[in-house]
């Protein structure tokens, strides 16, 4: 029996995954999901510093000549202070003299002679001082658990001088095909054959997630050739297949899996297209079996397929999230089922994709997101605003929200 969009939600986001996690370099940890609490062990700017090139002075002389007594650039370990009507010039970074209470820059003094400078300009107290801690004070969290390591992350423990960091492993898939007149694109064909685009979709969406991706081939169409691919793979966190479930003569899937004690977690989701998504476990191995057709499989990929990959990668990521734009055409539409429409958001305007039947290949490429209508939508009017999920930009959330446009 086919279940509700959100109940398949819900069957995904409560998922018990076990984790593993290795400690690797942080050269090696963009995209991979943290699996410590990584806190700040010193503050950051770690001492009061320069934010020009320029004098460091005591505020209360800025009217005055003051006299040059010191030079000090990033790095050095200057111990010397201020006094009264001096000034220590000072470089970028460079730590200030302790007593200092302004920064005044180069370009707004002028050189006098006997060494000494005036400044030009306004100046006000503390101005271009960057504090001890002003950035991170020690003990801040700086990432959490089942936070991705990406570029600025790899900014926070590059800054604090942290090499090393505890990361889950990346979740093992293995994907295989399955129907007889599919051949894959290295393979010759015959006229009444067809590609197998499916798998290279799958196997390069799941790369993309962030997951070990292992392709262990086709199988003939018999409920023994695919048993025997899926004994092979019980090792791998999840399986991805697609087709051979509906009620076609050749559709042995289902019962190959039945055959290996299959627990279903979904059969079936009340969703257009993509019915026929199955959903379950054999062993330690989730097994997700997407529709044959090449859209509906994408689009059910990207909607739920997506959020199993996260839970399987641990991040704490696990809802869709959305962005709120308008439509650019009244839509029109049976109600009843809740209807995934693929399309093209430019920043402003959703476009709906003119062709979206679930059986062709050629949609995706022309779209960046989809929307997702309820099943009470029967008509959307020209510039509402709907809710567009992204497709290949990776948009989550750690908080569970309704994406749904309604009426
Ligand atoms: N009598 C009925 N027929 C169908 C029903 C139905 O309810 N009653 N549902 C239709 C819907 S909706 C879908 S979706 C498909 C689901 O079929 P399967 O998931 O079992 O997939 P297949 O029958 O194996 O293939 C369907 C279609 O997709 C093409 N395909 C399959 N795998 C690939 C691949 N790896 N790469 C590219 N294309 C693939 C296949 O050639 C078929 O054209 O059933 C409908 N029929
Ligand atoms: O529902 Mo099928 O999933 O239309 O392609």
């Amino acid at each position: 029996m086919a279940i509700s969009v959100q109940k398949a939600i819900d069957i995904i986001s409560n998922l018990n995954i076990n984790t593993n996690f290795e400690i690797i370099p942080i050269e090696n940890a963009l995209t991979r999901i943290c699996a410590q609490e990584v806190i700040a062990n010193s503050f950051l700017p770690k001492f009061n510093n320069s934010a020009m090139d320029g004098y460091a002075i005591i505020y209360g002389n800025k009217d005055n000549e003051l006299k040059i007594i010191d030079t000090i650039f990033a790095g050095d370990d200057n111990k010397k202070i201020l006094e009264e009507n001096t000034c220590i010039k000072i470089m970028t970074g460079a730590r200030v003299p302790e007593n200092t209470s302004a920064i005044i820059p180069i370009e707004d003094i002028q050189e006098l002679n006997d060494n000494k400078i005036k400044i030009t300009q306004n100046a006000k107290e503390f101005q271009h001082i960057r504090y001890i801690g002003e950035d991170i004070k020690k003990d801040d969290i700086l990432i959490n658990i089942g936070e991705e390591i990406n570029f600025s992350k790899i900014t926070l423990l590059s800054s604090q001088g942290i090499s090393h960091i505890k990361v889950f492993k990346k979740p093992k898939i293995v994907v295989f095909s399955s129907g007889e007149e599919l051949k894959l694109h290295y393979e010759k064909i015959e006229d009444h054959q067809i590609y197998n685009s499916n798998t290279p979709t799958f196997i390069a969406r799941a790369k993309e997630l962030g997951c070990d991706v292992r392709f262990i081939g086709q199988a003939k169409d018999s409920i023994e050739a695919i048993k025997e691919l899926v004994e092979n793979s019980l090792d791998a966190d999840l399986i991805i297949t697609s087709g051979g479930v509906s009620v076609g003569d050749a559709d042995f899937t289902r019962e190959a899996f039945n055959e290996l004690d299959f627990k279903i977690l979904f059969d079936g989701i009340q969703i257009k297209p993509g019915k026929p998504t199955i959903f379950g476990k054999i062993k330690n191995t989730y097994i997700l079996n997407l529709p044959g057709n090449p859209l509906a499989s994408a689009l059910i990929f990207e909607l739920f397929g997506k959020l199993i990959i996260q839970k399987l990668l641990a991040s704490n990521e696990i809802y869709q999230n959305y962005i709120l734009g308008k439509i650019d055409q009244t839509f029109k539409t049976k109600k009843g089922r809740v209807t995934v429409i693929p399309g093209m958001f430019d920043g402003e305007y959703f476009s709906i994709s003119p062709n979206r039947s679930p059986g062709m290949v050629s949609v995706l490429s022309l779209c960046n997101s989809m929307i997702i209508l309820d099943d009470e939508v029967e008509r959307i009017e020209k510039e509402r605003l709907v809710k567009i999920l992204p497709i290949n930009w990776k948009f989550l959330s750690t908080k569970e929200k309704d994406f749904y446009t309604h009426e």
